[in-house]
C-alpha cells in the first residue's frame, strides 16, 4: 500500500490546502494527484452529459409520442415509412395539388406526416379564419432566404413581432393613408417617365416593368421620396432583384452552405446590398435632420403643415418607427430589407397580374376608364379619396390578387397552448398548421362554377339589393358603364348604382393571410397599386403585344392556376 494513501485528498480544493499546510509527500508526487482529478473531473463531465443529452432526447421523444397520440385521432393518409410522407411531398414537387387529393379524399382538416412532424392542412373558410385568429407563431424557418440576419418583423414568434406590428400597421393604415396621396406624385412621374422612354422604342415586358413600379413604390414608402433621387437607386433595384431571385435556393438550407461557390457569391451580394442600405438609412437620416433643423430655425410646426414639402418627408416616417423597435441583438437593417423584399415582390408581382388582366379583358378595361373619369370628374388630379371611390377598379384588384396568390400556403402554429376549434375538433400545440391558398381561392363551391375565372363583379354589389354579381348577371352592371346619377340622393356617380363588398368579409379571401399575422401592408398594397394602374389609364390603353406569347390565356390543371404568362405589353396613348 502507498505510504501516502491515507492522505491522498480527494478534491482540487484539499489538495491546494494540504500543500499549503505540509510539505509535499515524496511518495507521491502533485503531478500523479492531478492527473487523477483531471481523469475523474473529465469522467464527472462526461456523465453529465451523457445525463443531460439522455434527458433531452427523451423528453423530445415524449413529446413527439405525445403529439402524434394528439394528431392521430385527425383524419388522413396512413404513414407509408418512417419518414412519413416527405418523400411523397417533395416527389410531387406540388404540395397544393397533393393538399387538394387528400382534402378530396378526407374531409376538410386533414393530416399528413412529415417525418415525426405533422402537417395539419385546413380548407374550411370557417376554421380557417378561427386557427388564424388563434394560432399566433409560425414555425422557425432557416432564416436563409434572403439572409437578412435576425428580423425583428417577420419573426416567428408572435410576442416578438406583436408591438413592431401594431405600430408599423397605425403608421400605414391610419397615418399613411390619410395623406392625400398614398404613393407620391414623385413615383408616379418616374413611372410615367419610363413608358414615355420606353415606349419610343416600341414595347414593355411587363414584369420587368412591374418590378420597377414596385420597387420605386415600397423604397418611396420606407425611405421618403429622397429614395427616387437617391445615386445608387438603379444598383440597389439591381442588386435587390438578384438576390430575391434566388431566395428557394438557400431557404432550403438548415445550416449555411458554405461548402458551395454559389453560396459565397450570394454572400458578398448580400453584404453590398446591406451596405447600400445602411448606406440610404444615412442618406434619408441626413435630409431629415436638416429639414427638421430648417423648420425649427424658421419656427415651423409641421402638424400645421400641409405643403408638398410636408409630402416629401412624410414616407420616411417609416425609418423612425423602425428605429424605435429595433432591439440590441438585432441587425438594423434586417427588418428593412425583409419589408423591401415581401414589398417589392408582392407588389410587382401583383400589379403585373392586373395589368395582365386588363390587357386580355379590354370590355373591363374600358369600363375603369369610365369610371376613372366619371369620379375624377374632368380633372386630372388622382387622389387617395378618389382611388377608393373607383370600386370596378378596386375590384379587379382583389379579383387579380384572389386568382393568383403569392403565398400558396399560410402556415401557423401555436407554440403554447392545443386549438379548441368550435367544431370540436383539437389542433395540437406545435404542430404545424397550414392554409392551401389557392385551394381554397379556386373552391367552386365557395365562389361559384367560374371561380378560375377572372370576374371582378364578385366582388361587387348591387347598392339595393347587396347581392353578388356573377358573369352572366353581367347586363346588372350596363349602369356602371353609364355611371347615371339619381336625382337629389347620391351625388357620389359610383356609389349610387355599385357597392363594393368589403373582401376580408369572407374569410376565404386570403391573399393577404387573415387574423392576427395578417398582411400589415394591405391596405396600402391595394390603394397604391390602384392609384398607379388608374394613373396608367387615365394616360394610356394597355395592349399586349401580338406574338409576344403563345398562349395568353392563363390555363387551371384541376387544383392550381398556372401563372400568368409574361407578355409584352404596349401603352397606346389615348387621345384626349
Ligand atoms: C400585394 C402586396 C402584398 C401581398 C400580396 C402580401 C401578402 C402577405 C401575406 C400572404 C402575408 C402572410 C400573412 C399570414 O401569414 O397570414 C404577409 C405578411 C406580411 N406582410 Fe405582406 N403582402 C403585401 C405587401 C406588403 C407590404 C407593402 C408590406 C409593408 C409595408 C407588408 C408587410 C407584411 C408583414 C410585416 C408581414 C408579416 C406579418 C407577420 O408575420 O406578423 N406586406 N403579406
Amino acid at each position: 500500500m502507498d505510504a501516502c494513501d491515507h492522505s491522498r485528498p480527494y478534491t482540487l480544493l484539499i489538495f491546494l490546502i494540504g500543500r499549503l499546510r505540509s510539505p509535499p509527500c515524496p511518495a507521491s508526487d502533485g503531478w500523479s494527484f492531478l492527473r487523477d482529478y483531471s481523469d475523474r473531473a473529465t469522467n464527472v463531465f462526461l456523465w453529465i452529459s451523457l445525463i443531460a443529452v439522455t434527458a433531452l432526447l427523451l423528453k423530445r421523444i415524449a413529446e413527439l409520442l405525445l403529439l402524434w397520440a394528439r394528431s392521430a385521432r385527425i383524419p388522413g393518409p396512413p404513414s407509408p415509412s418512417f419518414f412519413g410522407h416527405t418523400s411523397l411531398v417533395s416527389c410531387s414537387g406540388d404540395l397544393t395539388g397533393l393538399l387538394g387529393r387528400v382534402h378530396e379524399k378526407y374531409g376538410p382538416v386533414v393530416k399528413l406526416w412529415l417525418g415525426p412532424q405533422p402537417l395539419i392542412s385546413l380548407k374550411d373558410p370557417t376554421l380557417i379564419r378561427e386557427v388564424l385568429k388563434d394560432a399566433k407563431d409560425k414555425l422557425p424557418s432557416t432564416g436563409w432566404a434572403f439572409g437578412l440576419g435576425r428580423c425583428g418583423l417577420f419573426s416567428p414568434s408572435f410576442k416578438k413581432v406583436q408591438k413592431m406590428r401594431e405600430s408599423l400597421a397605425m403608421q400605414l393604415n391610419d397615418k399613411l393613408l390619410d395623406r392625400a396621396h398614398a404613393v407620391p406624385l414623385k413615383v408616379i412621374d418616374c413611372v410615367m417617365e419610363r413608358i414615355r422612354s420606353t415606349m419610343d422604342k416600341g414595347y414593355l415586358d411587363c414584369s420587368s416593368f412591374s418590378q420597377h413600379m414596385g420597387f420605386y413604390a415600397i423604397g418611396a414608402l420606407i425611405f421618403g421620396e429622397g429614395f427616387l433621387s437617391w445615386p445608387k437607386v438603379a444598383i440597389y433595384e439591381e442588386l435587390l432583384m438578384m438576390i430575391a431571385n434566388n431566395p428557394r435556393l438557400w431557404a432550403s438550407y438548415n445550416i449555411p452552405p458554405v461548402w458551395k461557390r454559389g453560396f459565397w457569391r450570394y454572400w458578398r451580394l448580400r453584404m453590398r446590398l446591406r451596405t447600400l442600405t445602411q448606406d440610404i438609412i444615412s442618406h434619408c437620416r441626413t435630409g431629415k435632420k436638416i429639414s427638421s433643423q430648417a423648420d425649427q430655425r424658421l419656427g415651423v410646426d409641421r402638424k400645421h403643415v400641409n405643403t408638398d414639402v410636408d409630402d416629401v418627408m412624410a414616407g420616411s416616417f417609416l425609418l423612425e418607427e423602425f428605429d424605435g423597435h429595433l432591439s440590441l441583438n438585432e441587425e438594423p437593417c434586417g427588418s428593412i430589407m425583409g419589408v423591401m423584399f415581401h414589398g417589392c415582390l408582392t407588389v410587382s408581382a401583383l400589379f403585373n397580374d392586373i395589368l395582365i388582366w386588363i390587357a386580355l379583358h379590354l370590355d373591363i378595361q374600358e369600363k375603369i376608364y369610365s369610371e376613372i373619369l366619371a369620379v375624377c370628374n374632368g380633372s386630372a388630379e388622382l387622389d387617395s379619396h378618389n382611388v377608393q371611390r373607383m370600386h370596378i377598379l378596386l375590384a379587379v384588384v382583389y379579383e387579380s390578387a384572389r386568382l393568383l396568390p403569392r403565398r400558396p400556403l399560410l402556415q401557423r402554429c401555436s407554440l403554447g397552448h392545443d386549438l379548441n376549434l368550435k367544431t370540436g375538433v383539437t389542433l395540437p400545440a406545435k404542430a404545424l398548421y397550414v392554409i392551401p391558398v389557392q385551394l381554397v381561392h379556386t373552391d367552386n363551391i365557395i365562389w361559384g362554377d367560374d371561380a378560375c375565372q377572372f370576374n371582378p363583379y364578385r366582388f361587387l354589389s348591387k347598392d339595393d339589393r347587396h347581392t353578388d354579381i356573377s358573369l352572366e348577371d353581367k347586363s346588372d352592371l350596363e349602369s356602371v358603364k353609364s355611371f347615371t346619377v339619381p336625382s337629389g340622393r347620391n351625388k357620389d356617380p359610383v356609389n349610387s348604382s355599385f357597392v363594393l363588398n368589403d373582401p376580408n368579409d369572407n374569410a376565404a379571401f386570403l391573399p393577404f393571410g387573415s387574423g392576427s399575422r395578417a398582411c400589415i401592408g394591405q391596405r396600402f398594397s391595394i390603394l397604391s397599386i390602384a392609384t398607379l394602374c388608374a394613373s396608367l389609364l387615365q394616360l394610356y390603353e394597355i395592349r399586349i403585344q401580338p406574338g409576344s406569347v403563345d398562349n395568353p390565356k392563363p390555363t387551371t390543371n384541376t387544383w392550381v392556376f398556372q401563372p400568368l404568362p409574361t407578355p409584352k405589353i404596349a401603352f397606346v396613348r389615348r387621345a384626349r
